[in-house]
Protein backbone atom coordinates (compact mmCIF):
# COMPACT_ATOMS: atom_id res chain seq x y z
CA UNK A 1 0.00 0.00 0.00
CA UNK A 2 0.70 3.95 -0.57
CA UNK A 3 3.75 2.75 -3.67
CA UNK A 4 1.80 5.21 -5.79
CA UNK A 5 2.47 7.82 -2.95
CA UNK A 6 6.06 7.01 -2.29
CA UNK A 7 6.72 7.37 -5.80
CA UNK A 8 5.63 10.47 -6.68
CA UNK A 9 6.76 11.86 -3.48
CA UNK A 10 10.59 10.45 -4.53
CA UNK A 11 10.35 11.51 -7.67
CA UNK A 12 8.84 15.26 -6.44
CA UNK A 13 11.06 18.77 -7.81
CA UNK A 14 12.10 20.64 -5.44
CA UNK A 15 12.15 24.43 -5.92
CA UNK A 16 12.89 27.65 -3.38
CA UNK A 17 10.14 29.75 -1.94
CA UNK A 18 12.58 31.99 -0.08
CA UNK A 19 14.55 29.90 2.47
CA UNK A 20 11.80 27.22 2.50
CA UNK A 21 12.35 24.08 0.28
CA UNK A 22 9.49 23.70 -1.30
CA UNK A 23 8.39 20.21 -3.05
CA UNK A 24 5.89 19.98 -5.78
CA UNK A 25 3.87 17.06 -5.46
CA UNK A 26 0.14 16.23 -7.31
CA UNK A 27 -1.15 15.05 -3.96
CA UNK A 28 0.15 19.16 -2.42
CA UNK A 29 -0.42 20.91 -5.39
CA UNK A 30 -2.91 19.42 -7.89
CA UNK A 31 0.76 19.47 -10.61
CA UNK A 32 1.79 18.06 -12.88
CA UNK A 33 -1.50 15.67 -12.61
CA UNK A 34 -3.64 13.88 -9.97
CA UNK A 35 -4.23 10.21 -11.37
CA UNK A 36 -7.14 9.14 -9.56
CA UNK A 37 -5.49 5.72 -8.42
CA UNK A 38 -3.37 7.90 -6.36
CA UNK A 39 -6.21 9.36 -4.80
CA UNK A 40 -7.93 6.43 -4.60
CA UNK A 41 -4.88 4.67 -2.96
CA UNK A 42 -5.06 8.10 0.24
CA UNK A 43 -8.83 7.90 0.55
CA UNK A 44 -8.43 3.95 1.59
CA UNK A 45 -5.21 4.37 3.47
CA UNK A 46 -7.44 7.63 4.93
CA UNK A 47 -9.89 5.11 6.27
CA UNK A 48 -8.08 2.54 7.06
CA UNK A 49 -6.59 5.11 9.84
CA UNK A 50 -8.83 7.44 10.91
CA UNK A 51 -11.12 6.78 13.85
CA UNK A 52 -14.29 7.27 12.34
CA UNK A 53 -16.70 6.29 15.42
CA UNK A 54 -19.97 8.80 15.16
CA UNK A 55 -17.68 11.51 13.41
CA UNK A 56 -20.69 13.55 11.88
CA UNK A 57 -18.56 15.66 9.69
CA UNK A 58 -15.26 16.01 7.76
CA UNK A 59 -13.28 18.92 7.94
CA UNK A 60 -10.39 20.55 5.56
CA UNK A 61 -8.68 23.26 4.45
CA UNK A 62 -8.83 25.29 1.18
CA UNK A 63 -7.00 24.50 -1.17
CA UNK A 64 -5.47 21.44 -1.19
CA UNK A 65 -7.24 19.47 1.40
CA UNK A 66 -10.31 19.78 -0.80
CA UNK A 67 -9.60 16.70 -3.05
CA UNK A 68 -8.63 14.67 -0.58
CA UNK A 69 -11.77 15.35 1.60
CA UNK A 70 -14.04 15.10 -1.43
CA UNK A 71 -12.18 12.01 -2.07
CA UNK A 72 -12.56 10.73 1.56
CA UNK A 73 -16.14 12.18 1.97
CA UNK A 74 -17.24 9.75 -1.19
CA UNK A 75 -15.85 6.70 0.14
CA UNK A 76 -17.12 7.23 4.25
CA UNK A 77 -20.37 8.88 3.27
CA UNK A 78 -19.55 11.73 5.65
CA UNK A 79 -20.77 15.25 4.63
CA UNK A 80 -17.48 18.04 4.25
CA UNK A 81 -16.73 21.48 5.62
CA UNK A 82 -14.26 23.19 3.70
CA UNK A 83 -12.62 25.91 5.79
CA UNK A 84 -12.16 28.95 3.66
CA UNK A 85 -9.96 31.88 3.53
CA UNK A 86 -12.11 34.65 2.49
CA UNK A 87 -14.84 35.15 4.46
CA UNK A 88 -18.28 34.95 4.25
CA UNK A 89 -20.12 37.27 7.36
CA UNK A 90 -22.73 34.52 8.19
CA UNK A 91 -23.44 34.31 11.65
CA UNK A 92 -21.29 31.93 13.53
CA UNK A 93 -18.09 32.23 11.24
CA UNK A 94 -15.12 32.34 13.54
CA UNK A 95 -12.00 33.20 11.82
CA UNK A 96 -8.20 32.07 12.65
CA UNK A 97 -5.20 33.29 11.64
CA UNK A 98 -2.32 30.75 9.75
CA UNK A 99 1.32 30.90 9.75
CA UNK A 100 2.60 28.20 7.13
CA UNK A 101 6.62 28.06 6.36
CA UNK A 102 6.19 30.31 3.74
CA UNK A 103 2.48 32.45 4.15
CA UNK A 104 0.64 34.04 6.16
CA UNK A 105 -3.20 34.99 6.19
CA UNK A 106 -6.41 34.21 7.63
CA UNK A 107 -8.95 30.83 7.78
CA UNK A 108 -12.82 31.10 7.83
CA UNK A 109 -14.79 28.25 9.45
CA UNK A 110 -18.37 27.83 9.06
CA UNK A 111 -20.54 24.67 8.89
CA UNK A 112 -19.34 23.38 12.50
CA UNK A 113 -20.94 24.00 15.77
CA UNK A 114 -21.43 22.97 19.12
CA UNK A 115 -22.12 19.12 19.62
CA UNK A 116 -20.45 17.85 16.12
CA UNK A 117 -17.67 15.60 16.04
CA UNK A 118 -15.18 15.98 13.39
CA UNK A 119 -12.20 14.60 11.71
CA UNK A 120 -9.46 17.00 10.32
CA UNK A 121 -8.06 15.60 6.86
CA UNK A 122 -5.03 17.88 4.99
CA UNK A 123 -2.37 16.65 2.40
CA UNK A 124 0.87 18.30 4.11
CA UNK A 125 1.80 18.94 7.79
CA UNK A 126 5.11 21.29 7.92
CA UNK A 127 5.39 23.89 10.69
CA UNK A 128 2.01 22.34 12.32
CA UNK A 129 0.41 26.23 11.26
CA UNK A 130 -2.56 25.54 9.35
CA UNK A 131 -3.47 22.56 11.59
CA UNK A 132 -3.26 24.53 14.89
CA UNK A 133 -5.52 26.99 12.81
CA UNK A 134 -8.20 24.85 12.46
CA UNK A 135 -7.98 23.13 15.89
CA UNK A 136 -8.40 26.46 17.31
CA UNK A 137 -11.58 27.44 14.65
CA UNK A 138 -12.87 24.09 15.70
CA UNK A 139 -12.36 24.29 19.64
CA UNK A 140 -13.62 27.76 19.63
CA UNK A 141 -17.48 26.71 18.07
CA UNK A 142 -17.41 23.65 20.80
CA UNK A 143 -16.82 21.09 18.45
CA UNK A 144 -15.07 17.51 19.24
CA UNK A 145 -11.98 16.68 17.21
CA UNK A 146 -12.09 12.67 16.74
CA UNK A 147 -8.78 12.32 14.87
CA UNK A 148 -6.54 14.33 12.37
CA UNK A 149 -4.81 12.47 9.51
CA UNK A 150 -2.53 13.99 6.76
CA UNK A 151 -1.17 12.21 3.52
CA UNK A 152 2.39 14.03 4.30
CA UNK A 153 3.93 15.09 7.37
CA UNK A 154 7.29 17.12 7.16
CA UNK A 155 9.18 18.93 9.84
CA UNK A 156 9.12 18.23 13.72
CA UNK A 157 5.65 19.80 14.09
CA UNK A 158 3.82 20.31 17.16
CA UNK A 159 -0.05 20.95 17.03
CA UNK A 160 -0.84 20.20 20.37
CA UNK A 161 -2.93 16.42 19.69
CA UNK A 162 -2.16 13.31 18.20
CA UNK A 163 -1.64 13.68 14.42
CA UNK A 164 -1.75 10.70 12.29
CA UNK A 165 0.59 10.73 8.73
CA UNK A 166 0.25 8.41 6.25
CA UNK A 167 3.54 9.04 5.07
CA UNK A 168 6.65 11.30 6.85
CA UNK A 169 9.30 12.81 4.44
CA UNK A 170 12.53 15.21 4.57
CA UNK A 171 13.02 17.25 1.69
CA UNK A 172 16.53 18.78 1.10
CA UNK A 173 17.65 21.30 -1.58
CA UNK A 174 16.84 18.73 -4.32
CA UNK A 175 15.02 16.06 -3.09
CA UNK A 176 12.09 14.21 -0.89
CA UNK A 177 13.23 11.38 1.13
CA UNK A 178 10.43 8.99 2.32
CA UNK A 179 11.38 8.31 6.06
CA UNK A 180 8.00 6.50 7.48
CA UNK A 181 4.57 5.15 6.30
CA UNK A 182 1.57 4.19 8.34
CA UNK A 183 0.84 1.11 6.64
O1 LIG B 1 2.05 22.94 8.41
P1 LIG B 1 2.00 24.22 7.65
O2 LIG B 1 3.30 24.98 7.72
O3 LIG B 1 0.83 25.06 8.04
O4 LIG B 1 1.83 23.87 6.10
C1 LIG B 1 0.82 23.04 5.61
C2 LIG B 1 -0.22 23.79 4.85
O5 LIG B 1 0.41 24.48 3.75
C3 LIG B 1 -0.36 24.27 2.58
O6 LIG B 1 -1.41 25.18 2.52
P2 LIG B 1 -1.31 26.66 1.94
O7 LIG B 1 -1.84 27.59 2.96
O8 LIG B 1 0.05 26.93 1.36
O9 LIG B 1 -2.37 26.71 0.79
P3 LIG B 1 -2.83 25.79 -0.40
O10 LIG B 1 -3.52 24.62 0.24
O11 LIG B 1 -3.76 26.70 -1.10
O12 LIG B 1 -1.61 25.39 -1.20
C4 LIG B 1 -0.92 22.89 2.76
O13 LIG B 1 -2.04 22.65 1.94
C5 LIG B 1 -1.22 22.81 4.23
O14 LIG B 1 -2.55 23.19 4.53
O1 LIG C 1 6.81 21.77 0.52
C1 LIG C 1 5.56 21.83 0.36
N1 LIG C 1 4.98 21.45 -0.82
C2 LIG C 1 3.65 21.52 -1.03
N2 LIG C 1 2.80 21.99 -0.14
C3 LIG C 1 3.31 22.39 1.04
N3 LIG C 1 2.68 22.89 2.13
C4 LIG C 1 3.60 23.12 3.05
N4 LIG C 1 4.84 22.80 2.59
C5 LIG C 1 4.67 22.32 1.33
Amino acid sequence: MLERLIHSLETSPVMKRGEYNYFINPITDGVPLLEPALLREIGCAMVRVLDLKDVDKIVVCEAMGIHIGVAFSMMTDIPLVVVRKRSYDLPGEVAVHQTTGYSKGELYLNGVGAGDRVVIIDDVCSTGGTLRALISAIEQVGAEIADICVVISRGDEDIGRPLKTLVRIEVSETQVRVVDTCL
